[in-house]
């Protein structure tokens, strides 16, 4: 069985609140977006991992495709050693929730291999064991999301009619130290009536809390936030903790330009 787990972007992301158990309270949008991995499973006398693509760093037994088979295994014995196979497209450590989304469907691939008719509130339960961003990949549609991102309602936001450029500039941001930059507080604007609004007027009351103190250790990311804004962007952000910008554009109508070599360009058109 292969599925192609895709990544995700944040549109609006405000951090809160910090809780006693370390982590952060948040309010995002979570939206899919088709830049995506190939993820394999076959069944095998004993649980192996490969993989291909960009390199994961860690050991295969960090990799969150493990840590979702071990999750289910030990509460099911129907769940039997699997052949994993990762095929990685989707920049590691970019604010696009990719290993995320690898964790989230291998749950799925597991429950649909293995007939363990979980259903989709027990799958974000152990989706949200994996990692805060993991949840949202379960339903996978686009979602506002509260709590550490696992808490999630679907919301009627479809972007078909537009285009996406994704430019990852290859700058890691790590995400522990990006929360604690921040102070949380209130949103100026109520993010889940701002994204109902035209897009056009999201420039002015949807914003990534994120992107200030980011941007001021990575100066790069305002100035690529600039180009994308100066190339006809209806609206730019940073996803999640960065550092990957996201341009919104008329259908179509994408900018035609050279971007430094060392980015990774995706073109949703
Ligand atoms: C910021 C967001 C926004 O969507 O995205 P990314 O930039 O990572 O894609 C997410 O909240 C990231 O979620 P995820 O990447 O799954 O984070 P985790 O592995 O659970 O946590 C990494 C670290 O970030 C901090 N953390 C994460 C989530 C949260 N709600 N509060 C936190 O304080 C914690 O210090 C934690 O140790
Ligand atoms: N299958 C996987 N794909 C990507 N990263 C993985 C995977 N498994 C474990 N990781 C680890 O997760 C972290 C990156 O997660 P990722 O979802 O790509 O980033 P982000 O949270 O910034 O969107 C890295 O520390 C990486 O080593």
């Amino acid at each position: 069985m292969v599925v192609f787990p895709n990544c995700k972007i944040n549109l609006g992301l405000y951090v809160t609140n910090k809780r006693p158990d370390g982590f952060h309270d948040l309010e995002t949008v979570f939206y899919p977006v088709a830049v995506q991995d190939a993820l394999e499973i076959l069944t095998a006398p004993a649980l192996h991992f490969t993989s291909t693509g960009i390199t994961v760093p860690g050991n295969s037994a960090d990799n969150l495709c493990i840590k979702a088979f071990e999750l289910l295994q030990r509460d099911y014995p129907a769940v039997q050693p699997v052949q994993i196979h990762l095929h990685k497209h989707i920049p590691i450590g970019a604010g696009l929730g990719g290993g995320s989304a690898d964790a989230a469907f291998m749950l799925k691939l597991l429950d649909a291999k293995f007939q363990l008719g979980l259903s989709e509130e027990q799958l974000i339960g152990y989706a949200a064991q994996l990692g805060s961003d993991c949840a949202f990949f379960i339903p996978n549609k686009p979602c506002y999301a509260v709590g550490r991102g696992e808490i999630l309602t679907p919301l009627s936001l479809d972007l078909s009619g537009y285009s996406l450029l994704l430019i990852y500039p290859g700058i890691h941001v790590n995400t522990g130290w990006a929360f604690k930059q921040l102070t949380p507080a209130a949103p100026q604007h109520a993010l889940k009536t701002a994204i109902q609004q035209p897009v056009e007027q999201w420039k002015e009351i949807v914003s990534n809390d994120f992107e200030a103190p980011v941007f001021a250790a990575h100066p790069e990311l305002a100035r690529i936030k600039g180009e994308l804004y100066g190339r006809g962007a209806i609206y730019a952000t940073m996803s999640g903790s960065g550092s990957t910008m996201v341009g919104i554009y008329p259908k179509n109508v994408l900018p035609d330009m050279k971007w430094d070599n060392k980015y990774s360009v995706f073109e949703i058109k």
